[in-house]
């Protein structure tokens, strides 16, 4: 199998702030992968380096082979790299549909011309848009909701419209960073089965930043587990869950 995102010696520091150091890991094609670590251990400052959101002091990013350290976010995207948002970034009174076409858009960009004259590409490709959106919020279970106001939408079901604007990029490698923030059991639970049917049916590499230890524990077979910027233990769940550096991590130096 082929790594598609290989992050080799990676390090960030934010004036005195060492974010990240010396991080080395890589995902296999398929990869369903979980980035844990305490609050402030560097996960999403990982995600911001591996998109083009941050400049990375040291080291090298390559996907699918190919060095991405010094490429900006929207090149890493057309890469086919997407995210979610730890804060979500939705348009709050644009409709959920109009959220993801705006996506969508942005991926397949018609001219500013064809835009306003509604001439050329415009109408092949907003109604191929409209359909493709609206397949995806099917996907994720909000195509009841298309015209509504993505801001009125619960907390659990924005998140899910996240994902969705993520899919309408037509990834390779999707980024989800902390997708049950702010979720009861019951929304955590069902969001693990959007995970692990979005992850099978468009064949993604997916890689997680979760402090739901469950759902992690539940969904991802490979664990990476960072704590101050560093890399502390990789592996499956059994591996980590009993790591005596990720125990120390997350319980303090009590014995
Ligand atoms: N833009 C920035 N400028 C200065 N320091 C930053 C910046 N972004 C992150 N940091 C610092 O880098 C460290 C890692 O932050 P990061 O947000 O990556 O952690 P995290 O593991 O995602 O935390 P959490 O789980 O709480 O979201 C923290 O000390 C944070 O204050």
């Amino acid at each position: 199998m082929a790594a598609v995102l290989e992050l080799t010696g990676v390090g960030k520091a934010f004036g005195g702030v060492q974010a990240v150091r010396d991080m080395t890991f890589s995902l296999q094609e398929g990869e369903l992968a979980g980035l844990i670590g305490p609050n402030g251990a560097g996960k999403t400052t990982i995600f911001n380096l591996i998109t083009g959101v941050y400049d990375v002091s040291d080291g090298k990013v390559h996907f699918k082979g190919e060095d991405i350290t010094p490429l900006k976010t929207y090149e890493v995207i057309r890469k086919g790299i997407a995210r979610t948002f730890q804060n979500l970034r939705l348009f709050p009174t644009s409709s959920v549909l109009d959220n993801v076409m705006t996506a969508c858009q942005q991926h397949h960009p018609y001219g500013f011309f064809e835009a306003c004259t509604h001439l050329g590409r415009w109408g092949s490709r907003e109604k191929a848009n409209r359909t493709h959106s609206m397949e995806l919020l099917e996907r994720v279970g909000l195509a009841d909701r298309a015209e509504q106001a993505a801001g009125t939408l619960p907390y659990g079901l924005q998140r899910r419209l996240e994902i969705a604007r993520a899919l309408s990029l037509q990834p390779e490698l999707l980024l989800l960073d902390e997708p049950a923030a702010g979720m009861n059991p019951e929304e955590v639970e069902q969001l693990n089965d959007l995970i692990l049917g979005i992850h099978r049916d468009f064949k993604l590499t997916i890689l997680v930043i979760e402090h739901h230890m469950e759902l992690v524990m539940a969904i991802c077979p490979h664990i990476v587990c960072m704590n101050f910027g560093a890399l502390i233990a990789e592996g499956g769940p059994e591996d980590i869950q009993s790591h005596p550096e990720v125990l120390k991590a997350y319980l303090g130096e009590e014995d």
